[in-house]
């Protein structure tokens, strides 16, 4: 899939949104090395903190698929600029993704900031950091 339809499938997975408290619909479409695409949308709840954002849905739905290779990931929302990832985000990115993997942010308007995982989050909290003095 080419990545003007992976940012078709970003679009038509955050109509799929639930998002009665925030009304921002945001969604994400992720692509595996082997062609497969997973898609993300925000689902909300009325404890707020509950709240799942697009890029982890699509990432936990390819993981708990037994996808663990991923080449591409596409996040829209309607917004300005492209939407910029928030920092719950980044770090899951960061743990499960490659640091060189494609992210493309963008809007309705199909404005694109290409970036990476590890451009997103530099210095992520990882596995070797939970390592202990004694
Ligand atoms: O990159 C983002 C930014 C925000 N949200 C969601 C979380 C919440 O449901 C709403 C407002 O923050 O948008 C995402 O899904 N992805
Ligand atoms: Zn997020």
């Amino acid at each position: 899939m080419t990545v003007e339809q992976m940012i078709d499938e970003a679009i038509k997975a955050r109509e799929m949104a639930y998002t009665p408290y925030s009304e921002f619909k945001v969604g994400a479409a992720l692509r595996t090395k082997d062609g497969e695409v997973y898609h993300g949308c925000n689902i909300e709840n009325a404890a707020y903190s509950m709240c799942n954002c697009a890029e982890r849905t699509a990432l936990f739905h390819a993981y708990a698929s037994g996808k663990r290779v991923y080449d591409l990931m596409v996040v829209v929302a309607d917004t300005e600029r492209p939407v910029s990832p928030c920092g719950a985000c980044r770090q899951v990115l960061s743990e499960l993704c490659e640091p060189d993997m494609k992210v493309i942010l963008t809007n309705l308007q199909k404005e694109v900031q290409e970036t990476t995982v590890g451009a997103l989050l530099p210095g992520a909290f990882q596995s070797d950091d939970l390592t202990k003095t004694k």
